[in-house]
């Protein structure tokens, strides 16, 4: 079943990865992902533009929706300035159970928090229990249903602020038709596509950046 496939690419880690070193986290999962068994992550070619847009962002506070097994969680925080946190947000707990020590291997729990359950419920009770302000990126991986009524909670619940970026993977395959309509024609964003890879195939995807403008 499909947890018995997350533990055995956690066992790749264990095996592959170096204890502590992130970059070596994300090539053993995308070395296994090639080779043995295709998985969710939004994978090594998606993964460089995400390097680019959180380098470019350098944010204090992100949001990730759907942790899997923490490779694009592990991939941010490799790359954030030291004080930044992320909150990532796991509806199933095997993956938030894999996902948790796949971060540990990596060494970045001080970093990364993982949350588990539904998105709905977590987002108007951020600024309450983790005492979040606004956001300045949002990752959105989880549900592809999900990814427009949450946007729409973040609006509403005040976590955006002037400039946020929120960027979306899978904006082609599975593919979130409304949430693109959404963000291309409403006048609160702006919005730039990236073309590339579904993970690990030829099939095409793509991420979407859309800047809140307030
Ligand atoms: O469903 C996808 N992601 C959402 C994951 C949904 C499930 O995992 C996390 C959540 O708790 C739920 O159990 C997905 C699907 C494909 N795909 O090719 O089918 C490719 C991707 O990059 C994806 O993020
Ligand atoms: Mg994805």
């Amino acid at each position: 079943n499909y947890y018995r496939d997350v533990n055995r690419l956690l066992h790749a880690v264990q095996k592959n990865a170096t204890k502590g070193d992130p970059r070596s986290v994300v090539k053993a999962i995308d070395n296994f992902c090639r080779q043995k068994e295709w998985a969710m992550n939004v994978g090594d070619e998606k993964g460089c533009i995400l390097d680019s847009v959180v380098s470019e962002v350098n944010p204090v506070t992100v949001l990730e929706l759907g942790t899997y097994c923490g490779y694009s969680t592990v991939r941010i925080a490799s790359l954030l300035p030291p004080r930044a946190k992320i909150i990532t947000l796991e509806f199933n707990p095997d993956y938030a159970k894999i996902a948790r020590q796949v971060i540990a291997w990596a060494g970045l729990e001080d970093k990364i928090q993982v949350v588990e359950g539904p998105s709905g419920e977590w987002i108007p009770k951020m600024k309450e229990q983790f005492g979040v302000k606004t956001f300045d990126l949002v990752f959105l991986d989880h549900w592809k249903d999900r990814y427009l009524p949450d946007t729409k909670l973040l609006e509403d619940c005040g976590l955006l602020r002037k400039g946020t970026i929120l960027l979306a993977d899978n904006v082609i395959c599975p593919g979130t038709p409304d949430y693109l309509e959404y963000v291309r024609n409403s006048p609160r964003y702006k919005s730039q596509y990236f073309k590339s890879h579904l993970e690990y195939t030829k099939a095409e995807d793509g991420l979407e950046k859309s800047v809140f403008l307030g």
